[in-house]
């Protein structure tokens, strides 16, 4: 991979550097404005929120800006104030399910979930935001067809909210041989069927490029046959789930392109769980890998 650590690192300590100038002097935008140069604008790149969860809102925002991208994924409400300080888009809200575990496949579940989406789709959309997750919940013996019509018949309820307010709602798709047992959306053809009985621009997949690799592979000609379904991408190196550098299976750049192409102008959101310790090389993980899928 052309993109080698040590380079990355000495991009990262001019940045650190430029970051405690910025401190030093409250010249924030001038700051933002030099690191944004160093990307070429193609990709939307975004970071989950969990991953980072070492660093506080604040300082994960400052980050986000000195690395020269714009977005945090997996926010809720509480942390959008913060977020709206820095200029920042929360490009994927969270905070309308019930847990990953408890979703739309199930009826039992149907009234309290389309109560807080509803509401949930209020807040996003008054917030200014577009993209809202969602999960089909753990299997529990119910069988894929019998999930689709579950599914279908409970975001039936809030997706004409959704349409009509523009928000988006994502169901992640994960993998459920390592990470995620049982869960029913572990694979893109049932994902696909879901949004095509749902019928609507405002029902979509996050695909989880780590996810998909590990349950079903054959990452770019899904994505290139089925883009029209997929609103939002997450990443993290496959097997791990940590940096997608060279130490692991899947070669980010080709992938990134395959998204460019297209035409998708969504997020790319890195979901990797950061290898080093300190909060340097934590830092350094993320513009590796930002730097990686810059394409
Ligand atoms: O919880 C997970 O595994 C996720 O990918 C959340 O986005």
């Amino acid at each position: 991979m052309a993109i080698s650590r040590r380079n990355i690192i000495k991009g990262a300590l001019l940045t650190s550097a430029a970051l405690a100038t910025q401190n030093a002097m409250g010249r924030q935008q001038h700051s933002e404005d030099k690191s944004k140069t160093l990307l070429k604008g193609n990709i939307n790149h975004s970071v989950s929120r969990w991953t980072y969860g070492h660093l506080s809102i604040e300082e994960l925002c400052q980050l986000v800006k000195t690395l020269g991208f714009n977005a945090i994924d997996l926010v809720g409400p509480k942390d959008w104030p913060i977020l709206k300080q820095y200029n920042i888009d929360s490009s994927m809200c969270n905070g309308a399910e019930l847990n990953l575990v408890d979703g739309w496949i199930h009826p039992q579940f149907h009234a309290e979930l389309t109560q807080r989406y509803l509401k949930h789709i209020d807040l996003v959309a008054d917030a200014g935001y577009k993209n809202l997750v969602c999960f089909s919940g753990n299997a529990r013996g119910m069988s894929p067809e019998q999930g689709l019509k579950n599914a279908t018949v409970g975001l039936q309820k809030v997706i004409p909210h959704a349409e009509k307010r523009g928000v988006i709602l994502q169901m992640e798709l994960f993998n459920s041989k390592v990470n995620h047992p049982d869960y029913m959306a572990d694979n893109s053809k049932w994902g696909i069927e879901l949004c095509k009985r749902l019928n609507s621009q405002h029902f979509k997949l996050l695909y989880d490029i780590y996810h998909m690799q590990v349950n079903e592979g054959d990452v770019i000609r899904t994505i290139t046959d089925n883009h029209q379904y997929f609103g939002h991408y997450h990443t993290a190196g496959v097997p791990g789930r940590n940096e997608i550098d060279e130490t692991q299976e899947l070669y980010y750049p080709a992938i990134a392109k395959a998204i460019l192409k297209t035409g998708f102008n969504g997020y790319l959101a890195q979901e990797f769980i950061p290898t080093p310790k300190s909060n340097e090389g934590k830092a350094e993980s993320l513009q590796q890998a930002i730097a990686i899928c810059d394409v």
